[in-house]
C-alpha cells in the first residue's frame, strides 16, 4: 500500500477520543508548566506585601521543586498499584486544593504549605501523564501525542508569565489571583478524568481483561484490535518468565540488562536536559533582557513572557517534527545546536564583562556601615555581587560616572542612598541604576544567544526525555522507570536553579554559560552513544532495541537499512503486521 493511501488510512481509523483523552490528562502538563512558571511575577508582589527575604523567596520556588522530585518517585508505585487515572485524579485534587491555600494564604507559613502541595501534585502529574498518554496512544501517533504534553508545559508557563504581567499591575492581591488561577484547569481536569477511562494496558497486568478489551476498541475505533491486545497480553507473560515477577520492580530493573540500560538511557536523557541549563536561561531571561538595555522592570516581565512564547512555539515545532524526524535525530540535532548557542550566550557576557565599564566614583556612605560596594572598580565585580548594584550617567553611549552602591533592601529598582535611591529624581537627572546587569556594547551577543538557545532546545531537549522515558520501559517497569527518570528531572532541577547564582558569583556568568555548554556536549556523546529510534515501534518491540550492549545505539541508523530490506523480502503481510497495526487490507 502507497504510502499516502497507509496515512490517509491511519488519519481515517484514529477516533476522536484518543485525542480527547490525550489532551484532558496534558491539561496536566498545562498545570505542571502555570505553577513552576507563575512564581516569579508573584514573587514581585509578595515580597514587598509579606516582606519576604532571600530565604523564603528561595523556600517558595524550590520547596514545589523539591516536593515534585519525592512525589514523582512516590508516584511511582502509587501508579504500579492503582493504575494511572486514579493518579491523575490525585494529581489535579492536589493542584485544586495547593492553589486554593495558595489563593487564601494569610502568612508565609501557609504559602510554603500551598506550593508544597503544588509541588506534589506536579511530581505525581510529571510522571503520569506521559505514560497514560504512551499508553493509549496508536504507535504512528504516540511520539506526537506525548509530545503535545510538552506543548501543554511550555503552554502552562507562557501563560503564567501573561498572567503575571497582567496582575503585576495589581500590587495589592495580584498576586492571590496569579497563584489561585491554576485551580480553573485542574478542576476541569478532574471532572474530565472522573468519565475517562483507564490505561488499557495497565488493565491487561491486572488480569481485567474485559474491561480492558472493550477500552482499547474504544481508542481504536473501527481497527481490529485483536493483534495489540494479544500482543500486549504474549509479552506480560514473557516477561514474567524472563525476568520473574518477584522482589521489588526497581531490584528486578536493575539485574536485568534491557531495562537496566533503558533505565540508565532515560535518566541520563532527563539530567542532561536540566544540566544544560533550560530553567536558568527561562529564570535568567529577564537579566539578560535587561542586559540588551531593558530597564523597565515592567517590560523585563512582558519580555519574558516573549521568551516562555518562544519556548512554546518552538515546541510545537516539535511535535510537528517527531512523527518526521524521529527522536534520535531531533534530540541530537536540538542538543547540538543548544550547545552552540550556549556558546554565543556565553561568549556575549564574556565580551560584556571584558568590557565592563570602570567605576570612577566612590562617594562616602552616609550610613557608614562598611559595605562590600565600595571594593569593586569594575561593574562587573559589582554586578556579580547581589548586595549592589550601578548608578551611572551616560555620555554619547559610554558610560561616566559611575559608582557601585548597596541596593535597596526592598526594592531591586534604586539604590539604597545617594544619587540613585529615588527613582523619579535620578531619572529626571539622566541617572541610570544598573542591578544584575552592566551596560554594554555586546548585549546583542547574549539576546542572540538567548533566541537560538530556545529556538533549538524546544523542539527537542525539551520534549524528548519525556517523550522517549514513556516508551522505553516494558510494561512491568513503566511506571517505576518513568517514577525514576522524572525524579531526576527535578533533582537536577533544583540542583541548577539552586546553585546558579554561587556558580555565576565563583564562574561569573559566562562561566556558568561555558559549564552548562560542557554538560550540553558530554549529553551529545551519550546521546550519540546511547539512544536507540523508537519512532514507529510497538510498545512492546521496544524493549528488543536495548538488548545489545550499551552505547552500540549509534551504529543503529545503518540497522535500519537491513531492517527494511527484511521486511521487503517478507512481503507485504510481514510489513503491515510488524510495524503499523492499523495497516490492515
Ligand atoms: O520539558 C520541560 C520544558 O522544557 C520546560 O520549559 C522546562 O521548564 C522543564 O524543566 C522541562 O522539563
Amino acid at each position: 500500500m502507497g504510502e499516502k493511501r497507509r496515512r490517509q488510512f491511519q488519519r481515517d481509523e484514529t477516533p476522536g477520543f484518543v485525542y480527547v483523552v490525550s489532551v484532558f490528562s496534558a491539561l496536566g502538563g498545562f498545570l505542571f508548566g502555570y505553577d513552576t512558571g507563575v512564581v516569579s511575577g508573584a514573587l514581585l508582589l509578595l515580597k514587598r506585601e509579606l516582606n519576604l527575604d532571600a530565604l523564603w523567596q528561595e523556600l517558595l520556588v524550590s520547596g514545589t521543586v523539591g516536593a515534585a522530585a519525592l512525589s514523582a518517585l512516590a508516584g511511582g508505585v502509587l501508579n504500579g498499584l492503582c493504575g494511572r487515572r486514579p493518579c491523575i485524579l490525585l494529581a489535579s485534587g492536589l493542584f485544586t486544593a495547593g492553589a486554593g491555600v495558595l489563593a487564601a494564604a494569610r502568612d508565609k507559613e501557609t504559602l510554603l504549605g500551598g506550593r508544597v502541595v503544588v509541588g506534589l501534585g506536579i511530581g505525581v502529574a510529571s510522571m503520569t501523564v506521559p505514560v497514560y498518554i504512551a499508553e493509549v496512544a496508536p504507535p504512528h501517533l504516540r511520539g506526537r501525542l506525548v509530545t503535545i504534553n510538552t506543548l501543554f508545559i511550555t503552554g502552562g508557563q507562557f501563560f503564567a508569565s501573561v498572567v503575571d504581567g497582567l496582575f503585576s499591575y495589581l500590587v495589592k492581591d495580584g498576586w492571590r489571583y496569579m497563584l489561585g488561577l491554576s485551580a480553573v484547569p485542574a478542576v476541569i481536569q478532574f471532572f474530565g478524568f472522573l468519565f475517562l477511562p483507564e490505561s488499557p494496558r495497565w488493565l491487561i497486568q491486572k488480569g481485567q481483561t474485559q474491561r480492558a478489551r472493550r477500552i482499547l476498541s474504544q481508542m481504536r475505533g473501527n481497527q481490529a484490535i485483536d493483534e495489540e491486545y494479544d500482543s500486549i497480553k504474549n509479552n506480560i507473560e514473557e516477561e514474567e518468565k524472563e525476568v520473574g515477577a518477584a522482589g521489588p520492580v526497581i531490584c528486578r530493573m536493575l539485574t536485568y540488562p534491557p531495562t537496566r540500560r533503558a533505565l540508565i538511557v532515560g535518566c541520563g536523557l532527563q539530567m542532561f536536559q536540566q544540566l544544560s541549563g533550560i530553567n536558568t536561561v527561562m529564570y535568567y531571561s529577564a537579566t539578560i533582557l535587561q542586559m540588551s538595555g531593558v530597564e523597565d522592570d515592567r517590560l523585563a516581565i512582558w519580555l519574558a513572557a516573549l521568551t516562555a512564547f518562544i519556548n512554546f512555539i518552538f515546541t510545537l515545532v516539535g511535535v510537528w517534527l517527531v512523527e518526521r524526524m524521529g527522536r534520535r535525530k531531533l534530540t541530537l540535532g536540538s542538543l547540538a545546536g543548544t550547545a552552540v548557542a550556549l556558546i554565543i550566550l556565553a561568549s556575549g557576557f564574556l565580551l560584556s564583562a571584558q568590557v565592563s565599564p570602570r567605576v570612577t566614583l566612590n562617594p562616602p556612605d552616609p550610613s557608614h556601615q562598611n559595605s562590600t560596594c565600595t571594593k569593586y572598580s569594575y561593574c562587573n565585580g559589582c554586578m556579580l555581587d547581589p548586595d549592589c548594584g550601578l548608578c551611572y550617567k551616560l555620555n554619547k553611549s559610554s558610560v561616566v560616572e559611575s559608582s557601585c552602591i548597596p541596593v535597596d533592601k526592598h526594592s531591586t529598582m534604586k539604590a539604597a542612598w545617594g544619587r540613585c535611591s529615588n527613582e523619579t529624581i535620578f531619572k529626571k537627572e539622566d541617572l541610570f541604576w544598573a542591578y544584575n546587569f552592566c551596560p554594554t556594547p555586546y548585549s546583542w551577543t547574549a539576546l542572540l544567544g538567548l533566541i537560538l538557545y530556545l529556538v533549538f532546545f524546544a523542539p527537542g531537549m525539551g520534549p524528548m526525555p519525556w517523550t522517549v522515558n514513556s516508551e522505553i520501559y516494558p510494561l512491568w517497569a513503566r511506571s517505576t522507570g518513568n517514577a525514576c527518570s522524572s525524579g531526576v528531572n527535578w533533582v537536577f532541577n533544583v540542583l541548577v536553579s539552586l546553585t546558579f547564582l554561587h556558580t555565576a558569583e565563583y564562574l561569573t556568568y559566562y562561566g556558568a554559560f561555558f559549564l552548562y555548554a560542557g554538560f550540553a556536549g558530554l549529553g551529545l556523546l551519550f546521546i550519540y552513544g546511547c539512544l536507540p529510534e523508537t519512532k514507529g515501534k510497538k510498545l512492546e518491540e521496544i524493549e528488543s532495541l536495548f538488548e545489545s550492549r550499551l552505547c552500540t545505539c549509534g551504529m543503529s541508523d545503518s540497522d535500519e537499512g537491513r531492517y527494511i530490506e527484511y521486511i521487503r523480502v517478507k512481503g507485504s503481510n510481514y510489513h503491515l503486521s510488524d510495524n503499523d497495526a492499523s495497516d490492515v487490507e
